[in-house]
């Protein structure tokens, strides 16, 4: 597992590793700054020179020590300082032996050709960047000078990868023991360029007190949970999977979820279509099976008959009536099972979100939402609206209040569990932003839900694995595309 932590873990996972030993504060900073400066060196060594520019904090403690590796180096280095260090702290010690020359931050002016070493603030940052920072950090921008950033650029929020006040983009962060959302969530993510994680010597052990409830979405999160396939399983042990189509013009969203479910591995799955679209879903239909189902009847009889695992309601069913009691009557079925809600199921219950809350209290299996921004904002207008969220903090207020695993989607997903655990996504391309895409998610998440895996680790894999179809594809790509990548990257999960 690959944890993020916030930067109040990180500054607690510094101090333990204080109090344990064997580096003591500013240890730990002379490692954080020998790493920025090897990275500095190992991309840049050839630049005409380096501004390391430096605030009052240990942010600021790495920027000294920087500084004076390269100046060391015989490399043309400047400190620009934006106030003196902080009394007592780290960088006062560190700054006090630096050699490099030094000046007020006022008189800098980025130079072409020069690299720019961001390390005004990091994990302390506390308010919106302002006064002769904000001035440095937009020219370094429009300049375009090469800048590394010390840990995150500065004026990105770590915790929620938001900018306070202004950020300048980097070519290159470098971080320390861990990365923090900051570096995953957008708009952090692009400001942040090519991320490093160096080691600075803190013992991994720290993290059993921390207990961080934050992850990388990284198949060691969820690798342990994935679905063996025994030699002697049948099919309808692989999980069967129930998909709701829509109406005869909308037809095609439910046919990708239910082939993604297929090619994920369940073992059956069923398209349960109105009788009036029955003939056009028949015409492009082989494998997968199909069943009238119009009524709440009707479902409750090929529940009980065939004891589906999973369903997915939602790709291209309408925003009714129907589509609120259909979530119900599963969320409530004396036989557990699966429910994805996507697309339109989200937006139905936009007017009384509540009644899905109610229904879910419930719920007898695996619940997961998975709305793009535009329909988390319908069903959480109050969340949605919310600027001091991330979104993090969005999809885990949503996964508690639903009592539901939420995908909240997007370049940088978010997958929430009731339980406070999250992970982001980080390996999904544009070319995933195209129409029928999330439909093929859900059906992968409710295939793997089928086969057996908990709710959180059945979404977060089928999020990579969705990623993961998309890179193969590249430019060109369309949701049909996708689950028939699924078998090749499939060879590595037997
Ligand atoms: N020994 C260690 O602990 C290690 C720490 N490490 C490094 O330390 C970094 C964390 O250091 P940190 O906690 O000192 O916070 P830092 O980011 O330097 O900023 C705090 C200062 O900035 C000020 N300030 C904040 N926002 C501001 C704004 N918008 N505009 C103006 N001022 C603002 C803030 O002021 P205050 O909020 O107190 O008013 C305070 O003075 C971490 O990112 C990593 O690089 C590594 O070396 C490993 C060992
Ligand atoms: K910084």
């Amino acid at each position: 597992m690959i944890e993020l932590l916030t930067p109040q873990e990180m500054s607690r996972a510094d101090a333990l590793a204080m109090e344990k030993g064997p580096h003591d504060g500013a240890g730990l900073m002379d490692r954080a700054g020998a790493a920025v400066a090897d990275a500095v060196l190992a991309r840049f060594a050839g630049a005409a020179g380096f501004d390391i520019l430096c605030g009052p904090g240990n942010n600021g403690g790495d920027g000294y020590v920087v500084a004076d590796l390269l100046r060391e180096r015989g490399l043309d280095t400047k400190v620009w300082r934006l106030a003196m260090p902080r009394q007592g702290s780290d960088c006062e010690a560190v700054a006090a032996r630096c050699h490099a020359e030094c000046a007020p931050l006022e008189d800098y002016r980025p130079l072409p050709g020069r690299i720019a070493v961001d390390a005004l603030f990091g994990a302390g940052l506390s308010k919106p960047v302002g006064g002769a920072a904000a001035r440095v950090l937009g020219s370094l921008a429009e300049t375009g000078v090469r800048v590394v950033a010390v840990d995150l650029p500065s004026g990105v929020s770590g915790a929620t990868g938001q900018v306070l006040g202004i950020a300048a983009p980097a070519a290159l962060t470098v971080t320390f023991f861990r990365r923090k959302p900051g570096h995953l969530l957008y708009p952090g993510r692009a400001l942040c360029g090519e991320t490093l994680v160096a080691d600075i010597g803190i013992d991994a052990r720290v993290l059993d007190e921390i207990a961080p409830r934050c992850f990388v979405n990284d198949p060691a999160l969820w690798r342990a949970e994935w679905p063996v396939m025994e030699p002697d399983l049948h099919k309808y042990r692989r999980g069967h999977v129930g998909v709701f189509s829509g109406g005869p013009m909308a037809t095609g969203a439910a046919r990708l979820s239910a082939r993604a479910a297929a090619r994920i591995g369940a073992g059956a799955v069923t398209l349960l279509s109105p009788g009036a679209a029955l003939a056009v879903n028949a015409m492009h239909l082989t494998s997968i099976m199909l069943r009238r189902v119009e009524e709440e009847r009707e479902l409750l009889e090929f529940h009980e008959e065939r004891r589906p695992k999973a369903y997915v309601l939602g790709p291209g069913f309408g925003i009714g009536e129907l589509t609120r009691r259909f979530a119900e009557a599963i969320l409530q079925a004396q036989q557990g099972a699966g429910l994805v809600l996507d697309a339109d199921a989200i937006t139905a219950f936009a007017g009384d979100p509540q009644r899905l809350a109610d229904a879910a209290s419930k719920r007898r299996g695996d619940l997961f939402l998975t709305p793009h921004a535009g329909e988390y904002a319908r069903l959480f207008p109050d969340l949605g609206g919310d600027d001091d969220l991330s979104k993090l903090d969005r999809a885990r207020k949503a996964a508690a209040h639903m009592n539901a695993v939420v995908v909240y989607k997007g370049a940088d997903t978010v997958i929430a569990a009731p339980d406070g655990r999250a992970a982001i996504n980080a390996n999904a391309g544009p070319h995933l932003a195209t129409a029928g895409s999330g439909d093929v998610l859900a059906g992968m998440i409710a295939g793997l839900c089928a086969r057996g895996m908990p709710g959180f680790e059945a979404a977060a894999a089928a999020v990579h694995l969705h990623g993961e179809a998309g890179n193969g594809c590249g430019a060109g790509l369309i949701a049909e595309d996708l689950p028939e990548r699924l078998p090749e990257i499939l060879r590595d999960y037997p």
